[in-house]
């Protein structure tokens, strides 16, 4: 038996079976030393390209290769320890299947963070990819599920249309569309500008329906802007509108998460946030010069922090605190430190809310998105308006026009197709226009018209190549001018932005984003100052198993948890009477909050409304001096119910309560814009509406509510039933929003009852009694 043995390292084993000559039977037994190394960048390959890749484009055999993993955009390939050198040497740089890859040698010392990070992709993409599984599921269900009209009653749909080429511009191919019948005005829609949506002839379902973005919204009329040229079957009859996914979101927190092996990704934070890192210990700042002087202690304390951490700050920030007042100081002391700022939240709203705060500091901030997203006023500072002033912009749009004008010119001649090309390139079909020559077939004439054809084309290309390029670099100028930048996490993704680097990303209301979602800005930081409340309620995630495997869990929240001392806690806010609170400072803030003099006292009595309007019988409950009210229903037999068909919940004597009270604070002539009604059910909602007809009385649910205050906040609690149910009343940040919404007076209607088996409820309404605002009815 010959046995060659190389004792390097006991990794490998392979039994060679040798020599088989009859009986005579020779086992070679070869010990190889395996390592690991890291193939980054591939995109679609699999393992046959990376075999394929290191067959055709090294000198190694695959058979050197062990195991292959891939996840992602890179694979962890095993290989014999005496050809790594040569593989990294190699491959590094050249291509896997389509992809050029960077390939380096995984260190031992690298093996278990390797398999952390490995592990942390390939469970965000399994959540990420639920999520968009959901999302596209719930869209096709209710496409299939229901009829053209019916979804036209529910303003998901708008049938009958037909579109008219509107020309080109930044926002890309603009098509207007209109009722098929001339004059006819579109029926009453959900469908508004900013929103993507599917255009179809037949079949809504096909995965080649083109898809854009509205950009204008008029009665009669609705304009799409495309990315790509738009089908001609728009501009016939019978096209239908459909609301639509947006998938590019989804895409880009995969290629966030995705980039978290390469170099893309500033590595401390990336540790930080697969957890096998803490964050590092603090410099020291001295802030000489405050922008808002007005700033209290606990603000100024988390400016000061957030600027000495090297890595990841926290501010925490209870409702009314501040949270974005002190964002944006630490926004002007970074520029005024000669840092690069990216600002970024999850929704346009939220984005626009900051920068106008900004812009009112006179900072130099310009926001990237879709203007029609971005709310009028604030649409001259978007980098689409910003260029449109740059002579770059200019040149760009004449070598545009020109090159259009080319394409017009063009129809005069023959297109160089099969029909009359019979093979010949290009060059060739040149040559013989210069020589007058005819060709297989095809006269001089035709081969000079084709000639000219490609000529024009040629043109044509240099003249779209010049535009893109000058129109590149006005972009570069505008943002490289601007200190800040805002957008939203998800644009944080375009390639317009792809190839900056900034020194600290600020990403307000961070905890109503995933996780995911804050990736993708994070692939351009250095450092990051999220600002949120974990103790409201978290980013709205379809999938249930999603859900409970974790995609609500927000970053900020699992840093907060893990990292406590990278979280600063604003503790005065400036919305409530200090009655209403109180509760939710016990329950949610270690009765931390303190309120503002400015609002610690104050009351509907302010407000000068005339009380005698109010009917005799509802004075004292609507007392102005009172802030805090808990109507007790347990008594009058108000049951909730439950729709045909509906997952929601509905109480109709609480929703007449509501109206009364709602309807006397207006007799009293209290401006309708100074009260909202809540409830945590959508079903709720929508009776409340139907039964108030006011055009600025807001009716909303709980969780639409969230980040927005009134003077006057009715609460609907709706749940009423013998078996104490509470559903997801339960959670309890929920109750926190509800609670924290009304700066003068909180009006809740329950039955205490049901809501009482819960001992926060019931420490609620005890505490409510306490204040002497306890009513049964
Ligand atoms: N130091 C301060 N002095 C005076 N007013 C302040 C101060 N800080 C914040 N405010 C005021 O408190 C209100 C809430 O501030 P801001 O919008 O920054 O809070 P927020 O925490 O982001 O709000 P929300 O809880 O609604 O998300 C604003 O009207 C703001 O002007």
């Amino acid at each position: 038996m010959g046995l060659d043995v190389w004792l390097k390292g006991l990794i490998a084993v392979y039994f060679v079976l040798d020599n088989i000559k009859n009986s005579d039977l020779s086992i070679k037994l070869k010990v190889v030393f395996i390592k690991e190394v890291m193939v980054d960048g591939i995109d679609n390959e699999g393992i046959s390209d990376i075999v394929g890749a290191v067959g055709g484009e090294t000198s190694l055999d695959p058979s050197c290769l062990g195991e292959i993993e891939v996840n992602g955009n890179f694979a962890v390939v095993e290989v014999e320890e005496n050809k790594v050198e040569r593989l990294v040497d190699e491959l590094d740089g050249s291509k896997v299947g389509s992809s050029n890859v960077n390939v380096s040698q995984i260190q031992d010392s690298d093996r278990k963070k390797i398999r952390s990070i490995r592990n942390y992709i390939v469970e965000k993409n399994r959540l990420v990819e639920m999520e968009r599984k959901e999302e596209m599921r719930e869209h096709e269900k209710s496409i299939r599920n229901l009829s053209g009209k019916e979804r036209q009653n529910k303003g998901k749909t708008i049938l009958h249309l037909s579109g008219k080429d509107r020309g080109e511009s930044l926002e890309g191919y603009k098509v207007k569309f209109m009722r098929n019948r001339k004059g006819e005005k579109l029926p009453e829609t959900e469908i508004s500008v900013s929103d993507l949506v599917m255009l179809s002839k037949k079949d809504p379902l096909r995965d080649d329906n083109p898809t854009g973005t509205v950009i204008q919204k008029t009665n009669y009329s609705i304009t799409v802007a495309f990315k790509e040229k738009p089908p001609s079957f728009l501009y016939g009859k019978n096209i239908r509108m459909d609301l639509y996914v947006n998938d590019i979101t989804y895409q880009r927190m995969k290629d966030a998460i995705n980039k978290m092996i390469g170099s893309d990704f500033n590595s401390d934070l990336r540790d930080i946030i697969i957890g096998i890192q803490s964050p590092k210990e603090r410099g020291k700042t001295d802030i000489e010069k405050w922008f808002n002087e007005e700033l209290n202690y606990s603000q100024r304390k988390a400016v000061a922090r957030a600027l000495e951490s090297e890595d990841f700050h926290l501010i925490h920030g209870p409702p009314g605190t501040g949270k974005t007042t002190t964002a944006i100081e630490v926004i002007e002391q970074a520029i005024s430190r000669g840092k690069k700022v990216l600002v970024t939240a999850d929704s346009n709203i939220a984005v626009d809310n900051i920068l106008d705060f900004l812009l009112n500091e006179g900072v130099n901030a310009v926001r990237v998105g879709h203007p029609a997203r971005v709310t009028p006023k604030l649409r001259k500072n978007t980098l689409d308006s910003l260029i449109r002033d740059l002579n770059e912009y200019k040149e760009s749009q004449k070598a545009r026009e020109k090159a259009f004008s080319l394409k017009e010119k063009q129809e005069n001649y023959t297109h160089p197709s099969g029909r009359y090309r019979r093979g010949m390139s290009d060059k060739k079909i040149k040559n013989l226009a210069e020589e007058n020559k005819g060709s297989r077939g095809v006269s001089p004439k035709k081969i000079k018209e084709m000639a000219k054809w490609i000529k024009l084309n040629e043109e044509i290309d240099k003249l779209f190549e010049k535009s893109d390029k000058l129109r590149d670099k006005a972009v570069k100028k505008v943002l490289e001018n601007s200190d800040v930048i805002c957008t939203t996490n998800s644009t944080a993704g375009t390639e317009l932005i792809e190839q900056m680097d900034f020194d600290i990303l600020v990403i307000d209301e961070a905890t109503q984003a995933t996780e995911p979602s804050c990736l993708i800005p994070i692939t351009h930081a250095n450092k990051v100052i999220m600002a949120g409340d974990h103790k409201q309620l978290p980013p709205t995630v379809k999938n249930p198993k999603a859900k409970k495997e974790g995609l609500t869990e927000t970053l900020f929240e699992k840093l907060a948890c893990k990292h406590p001392y990278t979280k600063d806690l604003l503790e005065t806010q400036y919305r409530m009477n200090e009655e209403i609170m109180k509760f939710p400072s016990k329950e949610f803030y270690n009765g931390k909050l303190k309120p503002h003099p400015s609002v610690k006292n104050h009351t509907l009595k302010d407000l000068d409304l005339e009380l005698e309007r109010i009917e005799k019988t509802l004075r004292k409950l609507l007392n102005p001096e009172n802030p805090t009210i808990f109507l007790d229903t347990s008594n009058l037999n108000a049951p909730e119910r439950t729709r045909k068909d509906s997952t929601s919940k509905e109480n109709p004597k609480e929703a007449k309560i509501a109206k009364n009270i709602t309807e006397e604070y207006i007799k009293a002539k209290i401006n309708q814009e100074n009260i909202a009604i809540i409830a945590p059910y959508d079903d709720q909602v929508d009776l409340i509406d139907r039964k108030l007809n006011y055009d600025d009385l807001e009716i909303k649910t709980v969780d639409g509510f969230q980040g927005r205050e009134k003077e006057i906040i009715v609460i609907s609690l709706t749940r009423s039933n013998e078996s104490n149910e509470i559903g997801f009343l339960k959670d309890l940040r929920r109750l926190n929003v509800s609670l924290t919404r009304s700066k003068r007076k909180l009006i809740v209607i329950g039955d205490s009852s049901t809501l009482r088996k819960n001992r926060t409820y019931k420490r609620l309404i005890d505490y409510i009694k306490n204040q002497n605002g306890y009513y049964r009815i």
